[in-house]
């Protein structure tokens, strides 16, 4: 039985990965940490969750909770993250990372610790969103030199802090991978005013916050006469939460190191 600690338990994933770990026969539902001095620490996380009360009440720091669990579950923001991140390093744990919108330099921080802690880092942990990672490379390879133009289209709530979403980002990068190309070059996230004629090679963003949307994104491809579009809709969170509560249980065999969904699913 994997003990699970969920940090940002308050949270709209948070609350969705006690469901999550509650129907999972091999996971066993081993505390929840809210943000130090919340209203919400000492309440019953099942509460918290809409579940009733289990019996777990919301911790405000992960030290209070250290020997109960073995795998840490965080969906919060990133410098949250890599502090987090650090505590497993330093106490044995392991960790399944869903948060997004980490800059370079965070990205960086979060590498250097694969020699030190088993992790999956995942921007996406639906099981459909990583399957459409797989025929996003095919698409790519086919038709990305054939002229088609290359557009990746994400949509979410109102709430969503961090744009272009990470999953956006890693189906870019997919992209651009399979066709030897550099995000970093060739990804346009904004087009304003007399911006020119599109550039053949472009990766091109565009966002979409409205309203309940969970998370929708559409890669197409578009040529003179044709396109493809490849989509992903999210209607659950539930999704996302139980794919990582696969990932905790993966992660709780491995040794040190930084892997991703596809690991987890064996793509
Ligand atoms: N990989 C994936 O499959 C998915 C990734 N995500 C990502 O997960 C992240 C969270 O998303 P979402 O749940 O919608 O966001 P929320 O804002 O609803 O949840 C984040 C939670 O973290 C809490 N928090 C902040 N700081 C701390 C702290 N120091 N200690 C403990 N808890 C803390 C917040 O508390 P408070 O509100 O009090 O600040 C909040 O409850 C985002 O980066 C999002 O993009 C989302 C869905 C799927
Ligand atoms: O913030 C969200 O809600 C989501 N974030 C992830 C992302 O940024 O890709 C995954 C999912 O689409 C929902």
């Amino acid at each position: 039985m994997t003990r699970i600690a969920i940090v940002g338990v308050a949270g709209r994933m948070g609350r969705t990965l006690v469901n999550a770990v509650q129907q999972d026969d091999g996971a066993t539902l081993a505390g929840g940490v809210v943000e130090p001095g919340s209203s919400l620490a000492g309440a019953d996380v099942g509460e918290l969750a809409g579940l009733g009360r289990l019996g777990v009440a919301a911790a405000d720091s992960l030290e209070a909770i250290v020997d109960e669990f073995d795998v840490l579950i965080d969906f919060t923001a990133p410098r949250v993250t890599l502090a987090n991140l650090a505590f497993c390093a330093d106490h044995g744990k392991r960790i399944v990372i869903g948060t997004t919108g980490l800059d370079s330099d965070q990205l960086a921080e979060l590498d250097g610790y694969a020699d030190k802690v088993p992790m999956v880092f995942a921007p996406n942990m639906s099981v459909g969103v990583n399957l459409t990672l797989s025929l996003l490379e095919t698409a790519a390879r086919a038709l990305g030199d054939e002229g088609y133009d290359i557009e990746v289209i994400e949509a979410h709530h109102r709430h969503k802090v961090d744009s272009p979403s990470g999953t956006a980002l890693k189906m870019g990068e997919v992209v651009a991978e399979a066709l030897g190309r550099n995000l970093d070059e060739h990804g346009v996230f904004e087009r304003v005013g007399q911006c020119g004629p599109r550039d053949p090679k472009e990766i091109g963003f565009a966002t979409v916050r409205a309203g309940d949307i969970v998370g929708e994104h559409t890669v197409m491809f578009a040529t003179e006469g044709e396109r493809i579009e490849i989509t992903h809709k999210a209607s659950s969170r539930m999704t996302f939460a139980k794919g990582a509560v696969r990932a905790a249980r993966w992660v709780a065999e491995r040794s040190n190191g930084r892997y991703g969904m596809a690991d987890v699913l064996g793509l």
